[in-house]
């Protein structure tokens, strides 16, 4: 059988320790930070803001850093901002005392409070960050038609990628997944989940439901996307990652350029998207091996043998439930896996069984001196009820936000509350156009039986839910522009009794925010 499905959640190969290096910079040790992505430039500028006399190093393997733009407080933790690619100088200038260095870090001994790059040189610290974010996890690896999304260079060889596709495979339910499917244009979509309804991350069957016939419905003019997507670039550069280069960028922010939209290469093809409910991938099997099956492959549901387009397939997919699709390319939207690679030569560090760095209520991994924010750790420490970890901008901006004000309040031997974010779980985004916000326990996680849901739904508009337990509301789904986001922060957050309101909740004649103003 062809390759057999190796889910890499391993993280890369430890490396030997690089030559011990006599190119100590002559500079006194003070706050390094690893990683420009989000939760590293974050972490950068909160240091500067909170010790300004002090050197701050930020030392990135990508070339430009993610910075937080744009940023507003919608309620008291649902936050929304833009984010930008920036040249190292621009934050030199807004930050006189932090120094971004572009390299790779390959190892560090905290031991001797040190970290060492690529490029044989040792930075010592006195307190250390380390934000190297994540990468795709692959539902296969070095296989050149399964490809992961994460930074600009992944964008551009999916983008070159889909200027000839015909029909593309996309694995996974969640964010990825849900934005491309939706993106994708004159290409033949098949998404195979592992669930029974789309989009399982953030939403239950009766979101999913509100979304369906978005999924082949053609994006008339109104409906553009009115956010252009992370996926696109303007320019198109010939050099796909080179093999082995593993993913250094930093992870993509929303569209910072308005580019080309994701167009296959049958321009007049409708829209067409083939959900297959309750399936992974089995095998991936190049056209050779899949000849040797002897196997027919299906059609595109719908299309007849002769109307199907051709069937010389480079790649073919076999799924669980046995369907067997031939396609131009895969798209593995398959979760993150924490690059924690250059930290792990000692084993003094906890890992957490999603191969993230631990850390504790003060961003601490287990290492003295050592913390960690952003996608590459995982919160340890005793979450509030209505809080959990997903890795996101926004978690990844308040993480890199906290952790620096943690390494100054521990430096100075002074104590520090956890910030509120770290309260309540709230995100904003877009889906299929539509705002998205998701508060609190959104889909009952971690309620077992004992809740009950309020629902409003306008078909083609909004689509409400709110989640109850003993009258008290403890997540909410809001789809369109609800204007009930804040409202229903408070509610969740001070724990009101609002049985006595029952449905009168969500009865639109009603305005609530008055109400519980
Ligand atoms: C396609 C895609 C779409 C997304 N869309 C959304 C969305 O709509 N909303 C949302 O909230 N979240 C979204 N996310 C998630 C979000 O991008 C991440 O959660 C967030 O950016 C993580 O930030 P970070 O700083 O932890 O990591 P990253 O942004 O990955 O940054 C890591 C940084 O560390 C550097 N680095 C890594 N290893 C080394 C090393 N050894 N030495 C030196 N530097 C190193 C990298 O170069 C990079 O600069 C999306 C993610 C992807 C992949
Ligand atoms: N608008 C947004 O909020 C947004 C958009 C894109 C990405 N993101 C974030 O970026 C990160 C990466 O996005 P993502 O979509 O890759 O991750 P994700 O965690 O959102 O979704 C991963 C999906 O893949 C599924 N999966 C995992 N292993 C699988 C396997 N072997 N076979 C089939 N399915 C499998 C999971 O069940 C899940 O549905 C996530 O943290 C996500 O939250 C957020």
């Amino acid at each position: 059988m062809a390759a057999s499905r190796e889910v890499c959640e391993k993280v890369e190969d430890i490396a030997p320790l690089p030559p011990r290096s006599d190119q100590r910079r002559d500079r006194t040790a003070g706050f390094v930070i690893v990683g420009g992505g989000i939760a590293g430039v974050t972490c950068a500028e909160q240091l500067s803001a909170l010790s300004p006399d002090d050197p701050v190093t930020l030392l990135s393997a990508s070339p430009l850093i993610k910075s937080v733009t744009n940023f507003r407080q919608v309620g008291r933790a649902l936050e929304e901002f833009d984010v930008e690619e920036k040249t190292t100088g621009a934050l030199q200038k807004a930050c006189p005392n932090v120094r971004v260095v572009h390299t790779q870090v390959r190892a560090a001994d905290t031991d001797k409070h040190e970290v060492y790059t690529e490029d044989g040189e040792t930075f010592p610290y006195t307190k250390l960050c380390i934000c190297t974010g994540g990468q795709p996890k692959l539902i296969t690896k070095d296989n050149p038609y399964v490809i992961g999304i994460r930074d600009t260079e992944t964008v551009q060889h999916f983008q070159q990628k889909m200027a000839n596709a015909r029909r593309v495979v996309i694995v996974g339910n969640g964010g990825i997944a849900l934005e491309l499917v939706y993106e994708i244009e004159g290409c033949e979509v098949i998404w195979a989940i592992k669930d029974d309804s789309i989009g399982n991350t953030f939403f239950d069957r009766g979101a999913a439901e509100f979304f369906l016939p978005h999924l082949t419905a053609g994006k008339c003019e109104e409906n553009k996307p009115l956010k252009r997507l992370k996926y696109t670039v303007t320019e198109s550069s010939s050099d796909s990652p080179k093999k082995g280069d593993t993913a250094m960028g930093g992870a993509l922010g929303p569209d910072w350029k308005d580019g080309w939209r994701m167009k296959g290469k049958h321009d007049q093809a409708a829209h067409r998207v083939q959900v297959e409910y309750q399936c992974e991938v089995q095998e991936v099997l190049t056209r050779e091996e899949f000849t040797r099956t002897g196997q027919t492959a299906e059609c595109f549901p719908g299309t007849s043998r002769a109307e199907e387009q051709n069937d010389d397939w480079p790649v073919y997919v076999l799924l669980t439930n046995k369907r067997l699709y031939g396609c131009d390319f895969v798209v593995s939207a398959t979760g993150v896996v924490p690059s924690t690679g250059p930290f792990l030569h000692n084993d003094q560090f906890s890992v957490a069984p999603d191969g993230g760095l631990r850390v504790d209520d003060h961003m601490h991994t287990s290492v003295p001196d050592v913390y960690a924010a952003g996608d590459v750790c995982t919160a340890s420490w005793e979450p509030a009820p209505q809080w959990f970890q997903m890795r996101l901008w926004s978690q990844a901006r308040q993480m890199g936000s906290y952790a620096a004000k943690c390494m100054v309040a521990d430096r100075d031997g002074e104590d520090i509350d956890m910030d509120f974010c770290f309260e309540l779980f709230a995100h904003v985004t877009k889906f299929f156009n539509y705002k998205i916000v998701l508060l609190g326990r959104y889909n009952a996680q971690g309620l077992g039986k004992d809740y009950e849901l309020l629902l409003r739904c306008t078909k083609g508009l909004e689509y409400v839910k709110v989640v109850l337990q003993a009258g008290r509301m403890q997540g909410a789904v809001l789809i369109g522009d609800t204007d009930l986001e804040e409202t229903f922060e408070n509610l969740i957050v001070n724990g009101m009794d609002l049985s006595p309101y029952g449905e009168d909740l969500l009865d639109p004649n009603i305005d609530i925010e008055d109400y519980f103003d």
